[in-house]
């Protein structure tokens, strides 16, 4: 949890915070990815477990995910190239995305602590009640990965609540509905933001919607971290060919990190 405070510690622009889906387009091209980010500037590596219902996902991310788990990506598979990142010399923290029933399904102890033995530093399951957390909590505390709590501007009157127990850092939600490029934030997102910053002990990161550099630039006032996608998933779907093929990877990972320079500058 060190690492997060420290990837979220920098005063020049918030943290940057990249999301990929494991194994998609391939394994080892996820692998490149994230070095690539990491070369560019991301400070936290958000990692998707590829799920077959993802109902928080919009279609980007969904045939993303699909796509993964057609070409064989498990669980088990995730967790292993976390370790191929740490081997292949990632430093930056890592938080993976897991839907509830993947973690349940597994049993939370046994998630978290292959979690860290893994090179994982957090996790976000957005699909589990803060109220039906605390077992999750526990082991996530014992095994010293941070759980990362979601709060929508929906989630008004509960903010407080849902923040105080945060590790690592909160996810605000910028927007309703599913993960997906957006033009229009919430009307309300700067008084959101506040409420957040002000109740948590953590910081806080803003993602959903995000994918202009001008909105990066809007929000970071407001925020510690940005987080971005979507549009990050999306360019990788274009140059999915170019990026499952060893040879012709390389320009399109300088694509990655050129969207990456473009967001943050
Ligand atoms: O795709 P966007 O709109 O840039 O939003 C980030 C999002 O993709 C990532 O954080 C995420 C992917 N899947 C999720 C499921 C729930 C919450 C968040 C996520």
């Amino acid at each position: 949890m060190a690492a997060l405070a420290q990837a979220f510690a920098r005063t020049d622009r918030p943290a940057f915070v990249p999301f990929l889906v494991a194994g998609y387009p391939t394994p080892e091209a996820t692998v490149e990815l994230a070095l690539a980010l990491e070369e560019a500037g991301a400070d936290v590596l958000e990692l998707g477990v590829p799920y077959s219902d993802p109902l928080a996902d919009g279609p980007v991310i969904q045939t993303a995910a699909a796509a993964a788990l057609a070409r064989g990506m498990t669980v088990a598979g995730v967790f292993e190239l976390l370790v191929q990142m740490r081997r292949a010399g990632l430093t930056l923290p890592v938080v993976l995305l897991a839907y509830a029933n993947t973690v349940l399904q597994k049993g939370e102890r046994a998630f978290v602590d292959r979690l860290r033995a893994s090179g994982g530093d957090g996790l976000i399951v957005p699909d589990l009640p803060h109220e039906e957390a605390g077992e999750l909590r526990a082991a996530a505390a014992a095994a010293e990965v941070a759980l990362v709590p979601l709060v929508a501007p929906t989630s008004r009157g509960r903010i407080a609540r849902i923040v105080t127990e945060a590790t690592g850092f909160v996810y605000a939600v910028s927007s309703l509905g599913v993960t997906g490029e957006r033009d229009a934030l919430h009307p309300d997102l700067r008084a959101f933001l506040a409420d957040v910053r002000a109740a948590s002990p953590v910081p806080v990161a803003v993602g959903f919607g995000l994918h202009r550099r001008e909105q990066v630039r809007a929000v970071a006032p407001f925020v510690d971290g940005v987080i971005v996608g979507s549009a990050l998933v999306r360019l990788v779907m274009e140059r999915e060919d170019d990026l499952a093929s060893p040879a012709r990877r390389g320009e399109a990972l300088a694509a990655v990190r050129r969207f990456v320079a473009n967001l943050l500058n």
